[in-house]
């Protein structure tokens, strides 16, 4: 059998805001290429455990292992830069500069990860994910739908190892949810992405079998 390489690792990990009872979180070992499904109920804390797994966020106790890397270890220099080099988000609600046009946005995102802006590779990633049109228009100007492809257009651009994706499709319509989450699975398996993505969406969670529970 093929021995995968760990992608990802969560041990002891808790967190507490400040006046809140604390969140512990399983263990988790994932590996490169792997799709995971998060669940939970609401305020069980999915988004506080992407945060702390995307390296945003320094839990009060535990370890995560990015690539044999322990994230919180290292100096916030060299953290910021191994995000930027693995990492890809996409949020709950997706973060592009208002001010600018879809490809000026990604255009931004190679430049603030450290890549060589490249506008054909914008467009390639624009029109993998059916929105090369759009490329011109600002935010406001987009559909929600082509508002998250966009969004994931701005975490994969610099193509990341893992993709963690916070409720990708609650907000969008049966169409544009299943095109999402098509174009996220074809993404993952097409360049071994490791992908997780948190969820309440009952479309989402029939097309994942690796699941990670949060009580
Ligand atoms: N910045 C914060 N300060 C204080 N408490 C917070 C903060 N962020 C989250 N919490 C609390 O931590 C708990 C977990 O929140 P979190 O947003 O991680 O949950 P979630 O599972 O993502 O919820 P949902 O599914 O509703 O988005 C909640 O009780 C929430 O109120």
């Amino acid at each position: 059998m093929l021995n995968k390489q760990i992608a990802l690792q969560l041990n002891g990990i808790w967190h507490q805001y400040r006046g809140q009872s604390p969140l512990h979180f399983a263990n988790w070992q994932i590996a490169q290429g792997e799709q995971w499904l998060m669940l939970g109920k609401s305020g069980s804390g999915k988004t506080t455990l992407m945060h702390i797994m995307a390296g945003l966020l320094k839990p009060h106790n535990g370890e995560v292992i990015l690539h044999q890397q322990s994230l919180y270890q290292l100096p916030p220099g060299q953290l910021d830069r191994l995000r930027g080099q693995h990492v890809g988000i996409v949020f709950q609600q997706p973060h592009l500069l208002k001010s600018l046009t879809v490809a000026e946005n990604m255009l931004l995102a190679q430049y603030v990860g450290g890549k060589a802006q490249s506008k054909s590779l914008v467009n390639q990633v624009l029109s993998s994910l059916h929105i090369y049109q759009e490329r011109h228009k600002k935010p406001h100007q987009l559909s929600q739908g082509q508002l998250q492809r966009a969004a994931i257009a701005r975490a994969i651009i610099n193509q990341p190892t893992i993709l963690i994706a916070d409720e990708p499709t609650s907000s969008l319509d049966d169409g544009n949810a299943y095109s999402v989450l098509e174009l996220l699975l074809e993404q993952s398996s097409t360049t071994n992405m490791t992908l997780i993505i948190a969820t309440h969406d009952q479309r989402v969670k029939s097309r994942l079998s690796l699941q990670y529970i949060l009580s």
